[in-house]
């Protein structure tokens, strides 16, 4: 027996924003989902009753063809129940060929839809959720969705028919017996609504406990360097265990509730089956029922029973899906990035900086600790211009909010107050794409696509030739010696560009910045990896602004930035100086500072 426990560790529920929407799903969604595929479900539920109708007709030839044995084997009898059986089967099998059709069509479009949606998510709501439970919701809970189409609420329509169909036939043939049947199948069917109702929290309980476990080890598989090195392997394997524990135990409940819910309709078919033969074999020898007529009931009353059976079952799979659909609609609840109605591409104004920062002050989402001066704020009433066509170099301590003003610049936050203007227009009167398109950002960490070199070059630049790869490749000083320089645009960069050192990860990403060739070129912190060789690669970037070119760099080491034409000193938030490096020397202690550690005075 398992003495595992859930673990109390920060988990994709408890750490994400609560999603608006977090009402387990129903029927009313399931509706909405399937609208689109209706025409599909309507040919379906057409072919299932044609099959049902066929199969009921059945039992009527089966009575006449017993009833008449007696006179030798009726051939034509026969050839029509062949021919009936041939047709039902064809139908239904049809019947499934469409439904199933349309079910990986369902899962196609709702993976689409929620790809989609997930890549337009604001990077505040993607930050806060985990990303392995995202990916287990594209993929496992979809696959759960899939099933209401392919075996859930068609079946169960046609199942209805069926019991109709059935009810009717077998009160023409004798009522009496009718009578026991449905008494037991109404008791059958309300033990089974209440079982099958309590299968739905189950398999949202399970669909969580799954979608944790992703996210656990995504989170464990993306840093297995430091789980190892600082002997964590058992700890952390321990933990992931524990989630499968806790997917295991839903997994269990589930199980339990199909198994009752499969005994209980076994069981209960047979029992009413046992009845009907029995009160049937005293009808016929009382004379009330012919031996045919009495085969006739029993094939009606297995086409009733057989959807009962399978009632329960489609029960407790729409638990799952139901639990499932609730997960893949938090997501969609989740509001995506739009640009405001009256964003449009805007003609620069004449003069005006590239970027201007008026008063903007930014705190990040539930965050109360920040500069000793604001608490909360990572920004505090920043005003200052980016000239066009020129560097500019921030510098400044650790957690100055450096990197947090680059992502207000790329609009992966919008300040909490203030203004951002990009050539003298409010950047949220514009289109994030087209703001985006006009800059070239490297990022602190530089993380590469797991792909070849040829696609993490192409990320920016989507057409560039071979040719013009190459040569962003050589400009940092990217390219291997050995002149294999074709081949080298082929090589895999590993997941996450693990199979690149640090260095060459950041003048991967360098290169990519050249080769999309934007307007503004931002590298946040891309010396920290580099040694004085590959240095001057951004040394020569920081020279090279010639006019048309704005590129603004955060760097650590102030040789790289001696020769900006601006440097922006930050301290807790907020600038405390700028100016150049000659100037900040004689007016900024904290500029002296900095350089004074770095030898460079
Ligand atoms: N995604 C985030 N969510 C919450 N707080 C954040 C986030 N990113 C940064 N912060 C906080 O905002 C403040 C500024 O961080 P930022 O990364 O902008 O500083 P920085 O000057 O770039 O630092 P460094 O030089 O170490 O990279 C810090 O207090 C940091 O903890």
């Amino acid at each position: 027996m398992s003495t595992l426990t859930a673990p109390a560790l920060i988990t994709s529920e408890t750490r994400e924003t609560p999603a608006p929407d977090t009402r387990v799903a129903g029927f009313p969604d399931a509706f909405a989902l399937l609208r689109p595929y209706r025409m599909n479900i309507a040919v379906a539920l057409v072919l299932g009753v044609a099959a049902t109708g066929v199969a009921a007709a059945q039992p009527l030839l089966v009575a006449s063809t017993v009833d008449s044995l007696r006179g030798g084997i009726p051939r034509d009898s026969v050839v029509a129940l062949f021919a009936l059986l041939v047709a039902s089967a064809v139908l239904q099998g049809l019947q499934q060929l469409v439904l199933q059709r349309s079910a990986e069509k369902l899962a196609f479009d709702t993976r689409e839809r929620l790809i989609r949606h997930i890549y337009r998510l604001p990077i505040a709501v993607l930050e806060r959720r985990d990303r392995g439970d995202l990916v287990s919701r594209i993929t496992t809970d979809v696959s759960h969705t899939r099933a209401i189409l392919s075996s859930g609420l068609v079946e169960l329509a046609v199942s209805v028919v069926a019991v109709i169909i059935s009810l009717v036939m077998m009160a023409l043939i004798d009522p009496v017996l009718l009578g026991l049947a449905v008494l037991a199948v109404i008791t059958v069917i309300g033990v089974l609504v209440l079982i099958g109702s309590r299968t739905r929290p189950s398999g949202l309980r399970l669909q969580n406990a799954v979608g944790n476990l992703a996210s656990v080890m995504s989170r464990a598989l993306g840093a297995m360097r430091t789980i190892r090195s600082t002997v964590s392997t058992g700890r952390e394997a321990h933990t992931a265990v524990r989630y499968a524990a806790t997917a295991l135990d839903a997994g269990l409940q589930v199980a339990r509730l199909r198994a009752v819910i499969q005994t209980f309709t076994g069981m209960a078919v047979q029992l009413l089956l046992i009845a009907v033969v029995a009160a049937g074999a005293l009808r016929v020898a009382s004379g009330a029922l012919t031996v045919g007529d009495l085969s006739a009931f029993l094939m009606y009353l297995l086409l009733m029973a057989a959807p009962i059976t399978m009632f329960g079952g489609v029960l407790s799979m729409l638990g799952e899906a139901f639990g499932a659909l609730t997960r893949i609609k938090a997501i969609e609840a989740l509001e995506p990035e739009q640009d405001a109605p009256a964003a449009a591409v805007r003609e620069p104004l004449p003069g005006a900086p590239v970027f201007a920062l008026r008063e903007v002050s930014f705190r990040y989402q539930g965050r109360t600790t920040g500069s000793d001066r604001a608490p909360g704020l990572a920004l505090d009433k920043i005003t200052l211009d980016f000239p066009t066509g020129r560097t500019t170099a921030i510098v400044g301590p650790s957690g100055a909010g450096k990197s947090t003003l680059f992502a207000l610049l790329e609009r992966f936050y919008d300040p909490s107050g203030g203004t951002i203007l990009h050539h003298g227009h409010d950047v949220r009167k514009l289109p994030r794409d087209h703001l985006r398109s006009r800059i070239a950002y490297v990022e602190q960490d530089a993380p590469a696509l797991s792909g070849t070199i040829r696609e993490n070059l192409l990320l920016g630049a989507h057409d560039a030739a071979d040719d013009r790869c190459l040569d962003a490749l050589r400009r940092v000083n990217l390219l291997p010696a050995d002149g294999s320089a074709d081949d080298f645009l082929d090589a895999e960069v590993g997941e996450v560009g693990a199979l690149l050192s640090g260095g060459e990860r950041q003048r991967l990403a360098i290169a990519r910045a050249f080769l999309a060739g934007s307007p503004v070129l931002l590298l946040d912190e891309v010396t920290s990896n580099l040694d004085s060789t590959n240095e001057r690669v951004v040394q020569d970037v920081v020279k090279a602004t010639d006019g048309r070119q704005t590129a603004i760099v955060i760097a650590h080491r102030l040789s790289t930035v001696v020769a900006a034409d601006l440097i922006v000193v930050m301290d807790q938030g907020r600038v405390v100086a700028q100016g150049t490096h000659r100037e900040l020397l004689d007016s900024c202690p904290l500029y002296r500072e900095l350089a004074h550690h770095q030898l460079l005075d």
